[in-house]
């Protein structure tokens, strides 16, 4: 496998390259233990802040952190959950908790107003004193009919959460945060809202109206997906504008709104999963990191899995922009000798965030926590598969 540091070209007539590869290896050695450990994670620090000011994706290589036979397992596990009778997933369904922990049937999730051709089960971070009336506080519902779920997927839980905490380290020296800075930060995500979802998707039917998952921006922190081998299923949008998307872009459609640019796919690669950047890094990062749009349209002949892993702030951290990015942004605008006053993302509170979010894309729980309401800066609804309609607040919310 290819190792790079900074993000490939784009390549002729939409084709690409492909998105960086990122080894977060450096950050699991010891400091200690070789010279030029401090020096790889510097090159790891620099691509991460290059990927996610150009794509907001990238790859992360995790084969030094997790045996890939795990998350294969994970997924034989999520397969054997959707092939059971359809009663017997419908028993633990979203409403029978505070509708977001649970089981989504075939086309019960919505985007932009068309129902998703996937099925899917969703776990939140555990709650204190649950109370399925609240929203987001009730408990989780795991398939106890499929031996080992529970264990297996608890145990990747907490290996994501322990590297959510390590790539948002990699990521604060990549932005050039003091290590007081990064305290700050870290206090923020050290109890992470996190999230984790096991998506069941059959071939797109040709008449579908909509998509095997339609087009959103992810609105937490970090996304990690790893999905099973199937290529040709999730597509990442990158801009015209974005510098690596300087390609040859001549004969492709006008994609959401003015902005054209070019669906890339995404397929797995061995060791690593996928990482993207939510809406709550647009804000830390003052609009200098985008989440990016990425949908799924699957139209293969198989039932693929995927098994996107949320790592989220903590329910009550206050998410506003940080004096490092800042920093940047003026630096650059005075290099540009551009004196307009920079305008401030405004902070948001993640839970209250979330919680206007959730449950306003499930068909059956439309509208009970969230207004729904569906306007993206660029015509386009973004959403989580957590959640929905994520451009609006971030875009209107600019101070
Ligand atoms: O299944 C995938 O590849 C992507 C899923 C996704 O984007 C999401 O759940 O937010
Ligand atoms: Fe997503």
């Amino acid at each position: 496998m290819v190792k790079i540091d900074s993000p490939p070209p784009l390549v002729g007539n939409g084709k690409v390259a492909g998105l960086p590869i990122i080894s977060i290896t450096p950050y699991l050695l010891d400091p200690s233990s070789r010279d030029d450990v401090e020096e790889r994670r510097a090159a790891t620090s620099n691509a991460l802040h290059r990927a996610c000011r150009d794509y907001g994706f990238f790859y992360l290589d995790i084969s030094a952190f997790v045996d890939p036979r795990e998350p294969d397992d994970l997924t034989k596990l999520g397969r054997a959950f959707f092939s059971l009778p359809q009663e017997e997933k419908d028993k633990l369904a979203l409403k029978n908790q505070d509708h977001a922990r649970g089981y989504a049937r075939l086309n019960e999730n919505v985007t932009d107003g068309k129902a998703d051709n996937h099925e899917g089960i969703d776990f939140y971070r555990p709650v204190e004193n649950p109370d399925k009336s609240k929203p987001l506080w009730g408990t989780n519902q795991w398939p106890a009919s499929v031996p080992g779920f529970r264990q297996k997927y608890e145990a990747w839980i907490e290996k994501m959460k322990s590297l959510g905490m390590i790539l948002m380290e990699a990521m604060a020296i990549g932005l050039g945060m003091t290590p007081n800075e990064w305290k700050a930060l870290q206090s923020q995500v050290d109890d992470s809202f996190w999230v984790m979802r096991v998506i069941g998707y059959p071939p797109l039917p040709n008449d579908h109206d909509g998509y095997s998952c339609g087009a959103h921006k992810d609105y937490g922190c970090l996304t990690f997906l790893y999905a099973d081998p199937t290529p040709n299923a999730l597509q990442v949008f990158v801009p015209k504008s974005k510098p690596g998307a300087a390609a040859d872009l001549t004969g492709l459609p006008a994609e959401h709104g003015n902005e054209k640019g070019v669906w890339i796919t995404a397929d797995p690669i061995p060791g690593c999963v996928v990482c993207n950047i939510g809406e709550m890094w647009e804000i830390w990062s003052n609009g200098l990191y985008k989440s990016t749009l990425h949908r799924v349209v699957h139209r293969g002949n198989n039932y693929r899995v995927s098994i996107p892993f949320f790592f989220e702030p903590n329910f009550d951290a206050k998410i506003a922009p940080l004096p490092a990015a800042l920093r940047i942004i003026k630096a650059e605008k005075d290099e540009a000798m551009d004196t307009k006053p920079t305008q401030l993302y405004k902070p948001v509170v993640y839970g209250d965030f979330l919680s206007s979010k959730v449950g306003s894309n499930f068909a059956n729980g439309n509208g009970k926590y969230g207004n729904g309401t569906t306007n993206g800066t660029n015509g386009v609804v973004g959403k989580h598969s957590h959640g929905t309609n994520g451009t609006t607040t971030i875009a209107n919310g600019k101070l």
